[in-house]
């Protein structure tokens, strides 16, 4: 799955990694949020990060973006510094945050027209209209975004996010509140994006979703990263701890290595 990019160049050195996180600490006042992480992500690949509530995940994700600054530690895209080059990084970046809005007096079409345009991506309104059917929106394109449902919404986010075809695609629970199909609907769009060549770094609490999409994971818990690898090497990797025996039901599963791991107690 890894180096899928590298295309017709037979054995070449492996490509350079999608992301590269090293030892990112975010701080707001006195809180620590972000506390040492250091993460790669690979060429065509889906990563996800776990944790509970407070965990640092969205904090990770916005230095990353560049929308809260680190208090140090370095982030580098596609091989380039993003605090030397942000231009260069933010245009290989495509991120849907937690919640999305757009502006509420255009259409979806004309959103996706504006949108194209400011990442300087040509689009004729045939070629519009032929995305927008193929993510099930074809119907709505002349509705507000306030009138799209939620997994609608979350649709046209994702559709938004990926127009520039970017190198790496940050998306900040992108399934929460979805029904059944709709989840699976931008499950199967994550991996054609992946399959196309772009890496995925996502935040889920969802484990099924963890299981069923992303080649690696890693669970993060008070700002530190606690274990990263395939969900199978996880289960492998911590399925004699005891702190994980003591909450499994049966065979050990990458919930009972979360619970494990972080502990049974409800966050704020
Ligand atoms: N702008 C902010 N100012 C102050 N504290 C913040 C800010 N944003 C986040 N925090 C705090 O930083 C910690 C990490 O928050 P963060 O949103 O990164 O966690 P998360 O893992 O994304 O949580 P969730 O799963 O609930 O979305 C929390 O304790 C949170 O209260």
């Amino acid at each position: 799955m890894f180096f899928r990019v590298t295309g017709n160049q037979p054995s070449a050195a492996p490509a350079v990694p999608a992301l590269q996180v090293g030892d990112l600490t975010v701080t707001y006042g006195q809180q620590t949020a972000v506390a040492g992480v250091s993460l790669q992500i690979e060429r065509g690949e889906i990563f996800g990060l776990l944790g509970p509530n407070g965990a640092g995940k969205t904090s990770t994700l916005g230095a990353i973006e560049g929308l809260v600054s680190p208090r140090s530690g370095t982030v580098t895209v596609d091989g380039m510094d993003a605090r030397r080059h942000p231009i260069e990084t933010k245009a290989r970046l495509g991120v849907q945050l937690q919640t999305s809005s757009f502006q509420a007096e255009l259409s979806i079409e004309q959103i996706a027209t504006l949108y194209g345009g400011l990442y300087g991506v040509r689009l004729t309104r045939e070629q519009i209209r032929q995305s927008l059917d193929d993510i099930g929106l074809g119907q709505e394109r002349t509705k507000r975004f306030k009138q799209l449902s939620g997994g609608q919404q979350q649709r046209l986010a994702l559709y938004i996010a990926t127009i520039h075809d970017p190198l790496l695609l940050l998306l900040d629970e992108p399934t929460a509140g979805l029904d059944p199909q709709s989840r699976r609907a931008l499950w199967s769009r994550i991996e054609q994006l992946r399959d196309r060549g772009s890496s995925i770094l996502l935040t889920t609490h969802s484990m099924e979703e963890a299981q069923a999409v992303c080649d690696r994971v890693a669970i993060i818990d008070h700002g530190a990263l606690l274990t990263v690898g395939t969900p199978a090497d996880l289960i492998a990797k911590h399925k004699e701890d005891p702190r994980v025996l003591a909450v499994a039901h049966g065979d050990v599963t990458l919930e009972d290595v979360f619970i494990g791991l972080t502990g049974s107690t409800i966050r704020d």
